[in-house]
């Protein structure tokens, strides 16, 4: 038999940049909650008619409530995921929160080539994703963690580099930093926990379709 608990489906959205545009998106397929707006310090809201609760949480917690299985599913961006290295099923790619992650320095102190960077420091949000990288092309870093404002890195002469998401390039330029080399796209994530996927399926996998025929008609809309 389920437990109570188990009737609900609990989502894990994060704070941020990406919280209104993934409160958007389950409104338009149907799930919304009273007080869901970015203004309010309540952590858990409750829909009892809809048998919705969700957990707002800093960004980067988001994977592991969802692989705990916290929340059943959730919303995250694919750099915090692949950074976190939590184990969790991804359902679908939502098309916002479109960036990417690469390196960048100053530009005035560019070297020729990528491995001439070789033991140098960067700093970074993303330790994880830039050691894999930085291994991959054969090179050792030192690496500086970061939480925010990775760009002052280089300026204050902590890091050579950075590795860092960018959206626009505005901060980049406004911080005579250059990009030098491209990492990884990066988006908002749907994502469920594995175990919540199979227990509560119907669900999940309802929501997933509805999620992609709205993605579909927004793209659509767009041409
Ligand atoms: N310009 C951007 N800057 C940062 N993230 C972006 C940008 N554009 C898209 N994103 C995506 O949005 C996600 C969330 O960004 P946000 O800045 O809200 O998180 P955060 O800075 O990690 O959160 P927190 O402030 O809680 O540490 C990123 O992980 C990324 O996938
Ligand atoms: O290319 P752009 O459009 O300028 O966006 C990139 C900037 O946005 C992010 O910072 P965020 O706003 O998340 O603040 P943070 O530095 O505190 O992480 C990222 O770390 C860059 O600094």
């Amino acid at each position: 038999m389920q437990s109570s608990e188990n009737e609900y489906l609990t989502i894990a959205l994060p704070k941020g940049k990406l919280f209104p545009l993934a409160v958007d998106l389950f409104r338009e397929a149907g799930i919304s909650a009273d007080g869901l707006t970015d203004s309010s310090r309540k952590l858990v809201i409750t829909n009892e008619a809809q048998k919705v609760k969700f957990i707002i949480s800093k960004t980067a917690d988001v994977p592991t409530y969802v692989e705990y299985g916290a929340a059943d599913i959730g919303i995250i961006g694919k750099d915090v995921l692949v950074e976190s290295g939590q184990d969790v099923y991804e359902l679908l790619d939502l098309g916002f929160g479109k960036c990417h992650l690469m390196m960048a320095v100053p530009k005035d102190k560019k070297r020729d080539k990528l491995t001439d960077y070789t033991h140098t420091r960067v700093a970074t949000k993303f330790p994880h994703i830039a050691e894999k990288f930085f291994n991959e092309h054969g090179m050792q870093m030192e690496y500086i963690k970061l939480n925010g404002s990775i760009e002052l890195g280089p300026i204050v002469g902590l890091s050579e580099s950075i590795v860092d998401i960018v959206e626009t390039g505005t901060t980049l330029k406004e911080n005579n930093l250059e990009e030098i080399v491209h990492i990884m796209d990066a988006s908002a994530r749907l994502v469920a926990n594995r175990v919540s996927f199979r227990l509560k399926f119907d669900r999940i996998y309802s929501l997933t379709e509805k999620m992609k025929q709205i993605l579909t008609e927004r793209a659509e809309g767009n041409k």
